[in-house]
């Protein structure tokens, strides 16, 4: 069983989902980080070459896998939840955090960041409220817990987490 975030890019999955897993004490894997590997070149590039629909079939492929076999914390990217199949694989599979920021807060965090595809388009805010409009629900359908993260650093995003964790009792409780 593992614990799964989904979310806008930019809306912290990598960066929260690695330092929980530290916190935790348990293994982390980053979907997008295991597409990279498995197609030998940066996501970005793949995008631009294959299109985003041969990128779909390979991260359906990925998430299928690393929600029957990873035992800790997964990262997925940010579109994870397009397909129906993959949401029922995530839920069914996982306890699955919804990292819900505006597209504002993900704006102000990855507007110089250039190995986003989806992004990199004359008017990334745009982009970026079409994507939540879209999405938003999708995270939700997939989704165990909702988590706010406009305002709250990582490490408190990591407490938050953690405590939300452990009252629903899918952590080990500590004896005292
Ligand atoms: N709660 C937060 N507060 C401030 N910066 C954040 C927060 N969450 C993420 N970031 C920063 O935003 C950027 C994007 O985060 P990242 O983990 O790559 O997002 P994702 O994997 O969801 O696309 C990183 O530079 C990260 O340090
Ligand atoms: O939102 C998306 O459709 C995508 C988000 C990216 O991951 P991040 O959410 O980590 O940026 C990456 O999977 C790919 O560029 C597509
Ligand atoms: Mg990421």
């Amino acid at each position: 069983m593992s614990i799964i975030f989904v979310g806008l890019p930019g809306s912290g999955k990598t960066t929260i989902g690695r330092q929980l897993a530290r916190r935790l004490g348990l293994p982390f894997v980053d979907s997008d980080h295991v597409i990279e590997e498995r197609l030998g070149c940066s996501i970005r590039e793949y995008f631009a070459r294959e299109g985003e629909d041969n990128f779909r079939d390979v991260e359906q492929q990925v998430l299928d896998d690393l929600t029957q076999t990873h035992e800790g914390v997964i990262a997925t990217g940010g579109g994870a939840v397009l397909r129906p199949a993959n949401r029922q694989h995530l839920h069914e599979r996982g306890h699955v955090i919804y990292l819900r920021s505006t597209p504002e807060d993900v704006y102000r965090r990855v507007r110089h960041d250039t190995a986003r595809p989806l992004l990199q388009v004359d008017d990334p805010m745009a982009r970026l409220r079409a994507l939540y409009g879209t999405r938003d629900p999708l995270y939700r359908e997939a989704a165990h817990f909702v988590i706010e993260t406009g305002r709250p650093s990582v490490a408190t995003l990591v407490n938050m987490i953690t405590m939300q964790l452990e009252l629903a009792g899918l952590l080990p409780t500590k004896s005292s």
